[in-house]
């Protein structure tokens, strides 16, 4: 089944001084996600992956094209939609002068969980992401980022998500705390949700993803395993990276791009 269809979908902003500088943050992109699938939108700063995370959970609309989330459309099914997923960002909100317990609470009864299962849920998922025991009830602004982001993705699991959307859930994290979260990412899977995730990391799109996306100005430039697409530059080579691959395909070097919007 798929989880997930986007087919030709393009979002602009205005921008600049006088706002009239139309920029395609997403570019007519069409792509699939099948159900189980952990599927990486590979690109640098700047390239959309955000803005396509963002129509895909239904936080904003598309200026053209459709998106499907297990069938249901994102514009009339919002609804729908939004009790089949989860999104992750860097910028989840908390309340940062309550406890991770507390926060944990609160988005359980906003999703409707009985107290005693909220209870009995974040111990559970609080263990799972390996959040120590003894820290729970600490003010979420004395976690780090890796701690906090732990949370994000416990919360994020509260309700058995079936397509998870995880925006960069690595970015800026210690190795430790990344290869945690990375294997948060494919137990997730194991247990039979879908994931969809941005990132910047050719070493983490590599390791995770079953197929990944390379976006480059808001267009996909390229789809296919990892594998695929590092045959496609060089099929006798064994030591192309997917940063082969970007420069292949973009005549860019990763890096600069990166650099240069950042
Ligand atoms: N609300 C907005 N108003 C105007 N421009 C926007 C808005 N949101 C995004 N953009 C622009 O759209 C383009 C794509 O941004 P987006 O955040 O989707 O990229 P990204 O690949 O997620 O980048 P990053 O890795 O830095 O988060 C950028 O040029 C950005 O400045």
């Amino acid at each position: 089944m798929k989880a997930l269809e986007v087919y030709k979908v393009s979002k602009y902003f205005n921008k600049g001084k006088k706002r009239k500088e139309l920029i395609r943050a997403v570019d007519s992109i069409s792509f699939e996600v099948y159900e189980k699938e952990i599927f990486g939108i590979l690109g640098p700063n700047g390239s959309g992956k955000s803005t396509l995370i963002r129509m895909i959970s239904t936080l904003l609309i598309p200026d053209e094209g459709t998106i499907k989330v297990f069938g249901y459309d994102v514009i009339k099914d919002a609804f729908k939609i939004r009790n089949i997923i989860n999104r992750v960002s860097v910028e989840a909100s908390f309340f940062k002068k309550l406890s991770a317990k507390e926060n944990l609470l609160f988005a359980a009864g906003l999703y409707g969980l009985s107290r005693k299962r909220a209870f009995k849920k974040v111990l559970e998922l609080s263990q799972k992401v390996n959040l120590p025991h003894n820290r729970l009830n600490e003010p979420l602004e004395d976690f780090s980022r890796g701690m906090q982001q732990k949370v994000a993705i416990a919360r994020a699991f509260l309700t058995s998500p079936k397509l998870l959307l995880l925006d960069e859930p690595t970015t800026g994290l210690d190795p430790r705390a990344k290869k945690e979260v990375q294997e948060l990412i494919v137990n997730a899977r194991k247990e039979g949700t879908t994931i969809l995730l941005t990132t910047h990391d050719m070493l983490e799109a590599e390791k995770l993803c079953d197929r990944v996306a390379i976006i480059h100005k808001g267009k996909i430039i390229v789809i296919g395993t990892p594998e695929e697409l590092k045959r496609s530059v060089n099929p006798h080579s064994k030591n192309v990276t997917l940063e082969d691959v970007f420069m292949f395909y973009t005549g860019e070097t990763f890096e600069e791009e990166f650099q240069e919007v950042s």
